[in-house]
């Protein structure tokens, strides 16, 4: 397998592009991002988009369904939308989706803070071929099925970390 050389500001640009040209989209957009690598990726969107109002950022860890098996993070940090959902059109960010699990959890939790008109999903990385869930990005910047790990790193400097999956080797 090759390890993909991506570039990070390439891929946000791509991101923030592909949203920009779309049809719900404009400066008055709501965006949040997910605790920590979609926080990064949204802040960094939302200044390539000019965005008018601040992100909003939720941690799910409380409402994964695995919260029981895999513990909570000693980093948790309460969530924070600085805005009302009810009636929004919302960009859903987060670095990578996976199983998709984290984002299930985030939509629950955006439905406690009322009911938004529409969500859209945006991810830096769809990392493909192990999804739990029926929850698939609207948009994304890179896509793979290989066996590969990702970890975004930041706020700054912003950097993406590879790694092959432990058990491929
Ligand atoms: O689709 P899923 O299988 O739920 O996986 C995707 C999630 O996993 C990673 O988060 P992680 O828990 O590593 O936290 P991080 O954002 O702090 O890196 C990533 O940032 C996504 O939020």
């Amino acid at each position: 397998m090759i390890m993909p050389n991506l570039d990070l500001d390439s891929l946000l640009d791509q991101l923030a592009d592909a949203i920009r040209q779309a049809p719900f989209f404009s400066a008055d957009s709501k965006m949040i991002g997910l605790r920590t690598g979609g926080e990064y990726i949204a802040l960094a969107l939302a200044e390539r988009l000019q965005l008018n109002e601040a992100i909003g950022v939720l941690d799910s860890s409380f409402y994964r369904d695995d919260f029981a098996t895999s513990g909570l993070s000693a980093q948790v940090q309460p969530s924070n939308i600085p805005w009302d959902v009810q009636d929004q059109t919302i960009i859903l960010v987060d670095d990578v989706v996976h199983t998709g699990r984290t984002i299930r959890a985030a939509m629950n939790e955006i439905f406690d803070y009322g009911r938004p008109a529409r969500i859209i999903l945006a991810c830096l990385i769809d990392r493909q071929g192990g999804r739990e869930l029926p929850i698939q990005p609207d948009f994304y910047a890179y896509a793979t099925a290989d066996a590969l790990r990702f970890k975004l790193q930041g706020p700054s400097p912003l950097s993406l970390r590879i790694e092959l999956l432990e058990d491929t080797l």
